[in-house]
């Protein structure tokens, strides 16, 4: 039997079940031999391809120096070169697996795939080029709201997103993304470089390669920025070298990763929304803010003519940790006048509650940039009265400030299971209790999750370890959770921010596994936080819903259904499962 054959008689051997109560069965091809399979006219053999998970990730190219070449005037964005270059770079594109796979017929020209990851991962991306290409001075709001409004387009159809941007504002973008893109649930990362990449001796390849090889492997639900073998969290950069490839930095917060000779997530930092709504952009945001930087000897009349209409928000920089001079009550009664933001602030000094008293909103310690970009997108809120903006000004919306802590947390050290254990291994120093901690959680949870036991999951939240963390299969509570049928459990996770996108090592997600144990509410809460098939399961969907038809399994094709699969998607030999059905009762009862 051929590959082919092998693989086009499965959907028959597949339709017998149909009770209620045993696991949907499906039949999964991996998407490279399923583009194969598409693609053919006739029956053939076909080689046989090792299959490995492909992540999928689309790279928006807005410009900048990465894809910039020399002209007269000096550097700019060289437009139509970004995807024929990478293509002939054997680190950027493996030209015999995508032969194999059909690649280009299947996703079109400017989709390239990477060579295996060492994580035995196939990244699979495409570029969608902007028109005209920016320097990134030129950037405005307008434009991040194109790159919102791509994002938001595309969301279901990739695993990771990959912003190629100047420098120069990068932090800016970073930013306002950060806010723009409400309840995310995938990795977002900017990037660019220092030199283009078209140039013997530069930073854009690494760059690159570092930002696809983290947006499709690690689910990370944040806006971040990539630059320099470090992964930041986008709200926390600015830009301090125009000379070195290092050159970004995060003064407040440590690197979400760092990408030596493996690649290390320090997933203790990473922000998660506390949330189980859907991901939206919100691309509106209020041009009418500034930031203005305090300096010895600024006028009242400076101040004065900044604050004039149609000014709405502003962002003070202020000395030190968030002073300003005392001794200028003029200074102070203009301020006090209008509401603004300072950057940051420590009650320290007297020089520093004047500010306070003078009804400005802490900053914390916010970039700038962060700051300017969060008071935008909070002015912008229409249905948001003054008082609630300057609530959410001061609130913590995406990591951009360091929360307080709250009070001393129970940590590992102090759980006497895990120092029986050191005991037992002779470990006392910090790094190897976390190391044990970081490997027995996972599967304790796991276990907690099986068995719907949300005190022990409490526990082990309150002893400091993170229950979004996947076991040595990849797979989180929140999979268990969701084969079990744990509702309650899985609204437990979700409210810590357990990601709906992680994949275990099958590359199965939470809702591909409440759909095969066919846990009806789990699918609902888990579409609700935004669940979706990937476009493969949905392309592979048709055959199996006709699959389902042939038996009569109308549980199963409500739980399908419920997950997002299209009821009129054809199957591999073209009918819908309405067609194969054919009786009207059962028809008329899914339709
Ligand atoms: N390195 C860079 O990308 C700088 C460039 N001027 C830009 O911001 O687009």
């Amino acid at each position: 039997m051929t590959m082919l054959s092998r693989a086009l008689s499965q959907p028959t051997l597949e339709l017998t079940e149909s009770s209620d109560v045993s696991p949907t069965r499906t039949i999964s091809l991996h998407p490279c031999r399923r583009r194969m399979l598409s693609s053919c006219t006739s029956i053939e053999i076909i080689e046989p391809v090792t299959s490995y998970i492909e992540e999928r990730v689309l790279v928006i190219n807005t410009g900048g120096t990465i894809g910039m070449t020399p002209h007269p005037d000096g550097l700019s964005p060289e437009p139509n070169a970004f995807v024929k270059n990478l293509r002939k770079l054997p680190f950027f594109h493996d030209e015999k697996y995508a032969k194999e796979t059909r690649l280009s017929e299947y996703y079109g020209d400017e989709t390239l795939v990477l060579p295996l990851s060492k994580d035995k991962k196939r990244i699979v991306y495409t570029i969608l080029e902007y028109n005209p290409l920016l320097d990134s001075s030129n950037m405005t709001t307008e434009d991040w709201a194109k790159i919102g409004k791509d994002i938001e387009k595309n969301y279901e159809s990739y695993d990771g997103f990959v912003v190629l941007h100047g420098t120069d504002t990068m932090a800016y973008t970073a930013s306002a993304l950060s806010f723009m893109c409400e309840h995310l649930g995938k990795p977002i990362i900017v990037t660019g470089s220092q030199v283009p990449i078209y140039e013997m001796r530069n930073d854009g390849r690494d760059n690159l390669l570092g930002a696809l090889l983290i947006a499709g492997q690690f689910v990370i639900p944040e806006v971040c920025l990539y630059f320099y073998n470090k992964l930041y969290r986008g709200n926390r950069t600015t830009k301090v070298d125009t000379e070195s490839f290092n050159a970004f930095a995060s003064p407040n917060l440590t690197p979400l990763a760092t990408a030596e000779v493996g690649i290390t997530i320090n997933w203790d930092t990473v922000w998660r929304a506390n949330t189980t709504a859907k991901f939206q952009v919100s691309p509106e945001l209020n041009r009418n803010v500034g930031l203005l930087r305090l300096f010895p000897g600024i006028t009242t009349a400076t101040i004065r003519a900044f604050l004039q209409p149609p000014m709405e928000g502003v962002v003070l920089e202020t000395y030190g940790s968030g002073n300003a001079p005392d001794n200028r009550d003029d200074l102070l009664a203009e301020l006090k006048e209008a509401t603004c933001l300072r950057g940051t602030v420590s009650p320290f000094y007297h020089t520093g509650t004047v500010l306070l008293k003078a009804g400005l909103i802490p900053g914390s310690d916010m970039t700038p940039e962060a700051a300017l970009s969060k008071l935008s997108y909070v002015l912008a809120k229409k249905d948001l009265c003054l008082d609630a903006k300057k609530k959410m000004m001061a609130q913590n919306l995406r990591g951009e400030m360091s929360a307080e802590l709250a009070g001393a947390k129970l940590c590992m050290r102090d759980s006497r299971f895990i120092q029986a254990i050191a005991k037992f291994l002779s470990i006392s120093c910090k790094e190897e209790l976390e190391a044990i901690r970081d490997a027995l959680t996972p599967s304790l949870a796991c276990a907690a999750a099986k068995t719907g036991d949300i005190e022990t999951l409490e526990a082990l939240k309150e002893m400091g370890s993170n229950l979004c963390l996947c076991d040595y299969d990849g797979r989180t509570p929140l999979h268990v959770a969701a084969c079990e049928g744990n509702h309650k459990v899985v609204e437990y996770l979700l409210g810590l921010g357990a990601s709906v996108y992680a994949k275990d090592r099958y590359g199965d997600t939470p809702l591909s596994n409440a759909v095969r144990f066919r846990k009806k509410e789990v699918v609902k809460l888990l579409r609700k936080t935004g669940a979706h098939f990937s476009k493969d399961e949905l392309d592979e969907a048709g055959t199996e819903l006709c699959c389902l038809a042939a038996c009569s399994d109308l549980v199963g094709l409500e739980i399908f259904r419920l997950a997002g699969a299209d009821l009129n998607k054809p199957g591999y030999d073209g009918r819908t499962a309405i067609r194969v059905v054919g009786s009207r009762d059962t028809y008329s009862t899914f339709k």
